[in-house]
């Protein structure tokens, strides 16, 4: 049994009449965890939050959460979670404050605490200021952070965020990665996170799990799937675009080609770093230009690639 703000997930299965959405997939967060799951469009993460969530039964397997089981145990798991999922239901006609209200009368808070904990977590998402003004008025940014501490009124062990930060700009994506940051280091709260952004999981996640078509490919810290990956790789533009041919043969004895941009040529260095200067010295002796002279340590998008052979299609630039 999990303890009691962690996760544990066995064999997890969802199907939907013949699509399989989720795979039989196996995972253990520790409370007071940042986990990141990590996918493209329709990989199975929103399944998955579905079910941990209590809001779709599994078709298969056992997931328990806080302790309680996700299939049996439906109210005491809803007690000690709190959820910002897609597509919230928030009113464009009520205020902020509003809503922080009726969420607290809702998840049956005392009335004489009711105001308090809303202002709290006002200030605490910074939307203070916004309060008295209606939904219909925010930004996204703005409707994301009340999302967030609609998640929180009922002060649960376990947060799950499912895609918190899609369609933000940078600056509100950041604010938003400070809080939960800051409820987990300061408050101990375990979060569950899923995202499309390599970026978002490899600044939030403590550990990092990819899902991709209903599975897991990977699961550690971003570092050690990093590390995995191991090597940087060089890209490098000849002076001359004639050259490019034989530049991809003098970078072939530095280690395995690698997909690079029309016009480059690419390469995972085998020696690491430390062989670049070995390989300006033979491009230099062959002759060949340069025009750019890239060194790019591992990424998340590498490890994904590596795992899935695909790139995460709609990655964020902030
Ligand atoms: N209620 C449903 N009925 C039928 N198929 C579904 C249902 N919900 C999800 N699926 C399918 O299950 C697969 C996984 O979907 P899911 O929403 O979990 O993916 P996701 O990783 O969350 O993607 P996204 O980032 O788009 O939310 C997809 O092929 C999807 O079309």
């Amino acid at each position: 049994m999990a303890p009691a703000s962690g996760i544990e997930v066995e064999n997890l299965q969802r199907t939907f009449k013949d699509l399989t959405a989720v795979d039989g997939i196996s995972f253990a967060i520790e409370p007071g965890e940042i986990f990141g799951f990590l996918g493209p469009n329709g990989a199975g993460k929103s399944t998955t939050v579905l079910m941990l969530t209590t809001l779709l039964p599994p078709s298969g397997g056992r997931a328990s959460v806080a302790g309680f089981d996700v299939a049996t145990e439906g109210p005491d798991v809803r007690r000690h979670i709190g959820a910002a999922l897609q597509e919230a239901a928030l009113d464009p006609l009520l205020t902020g404050r509003e809503h922080l209200r009726l969420q607290a009368s809702l998840q049956g808070l005392a009335k004489q605490t009711r105001d308090a904990r809303t202002v709290e977590l006002l200030e605490r998402v910074g939307l203070t200021d916004a309060a008295d003004r209606r939904v219909g008025g925010y930004s996204g940014g703005m409707k994301r952070r009340l999302d967030l501490a609609l998640a929180l009124v009922h002060g649960p062990s376990i947060l799950f965020l499912d895609e918190p930060t899609t369609g933000l700009d940078p600056q509100s994506r950041s604010d938003l990665w400070e809080e939960v940051s800051r409820l987990a280091r300061d408050e101990g709260v375990t979060v569950f996170l899923t995202t499309q952004y390599l970026e978002e999981a490899d600044q939030l996640a403590d550990r990092i799990a990819i899902i991709s078509r209903g599975s897991i490919v990977a699961e550690g810290t971003p570092d050690a799937l990093k590390g995995e990956i191991g090597r940087p790789s060089l890209e490098v533009v000849p002076s001359d675009a004639a050259d490019r041919e034989r530049l991809a043969q003098v970078l072939s004895e530095f280690g395995p080609a690698t997909a690079a941009p029309t016009g480059a040529a690419a390469v995972r260095l085998e020696a690491g770093a430390d062989g670049l200067a070995q390989v300006v010295r033979r491009l230099d002796a062959e002759g060949i230009g340069l025009n750019t002279f890239d060194l790019h340590a591992p990424t998340l998008d590498d490890v994904f690639l590596a795992k899935t052979g695909e790139r995460l299609a709609d990655e964020a630039v902030a």
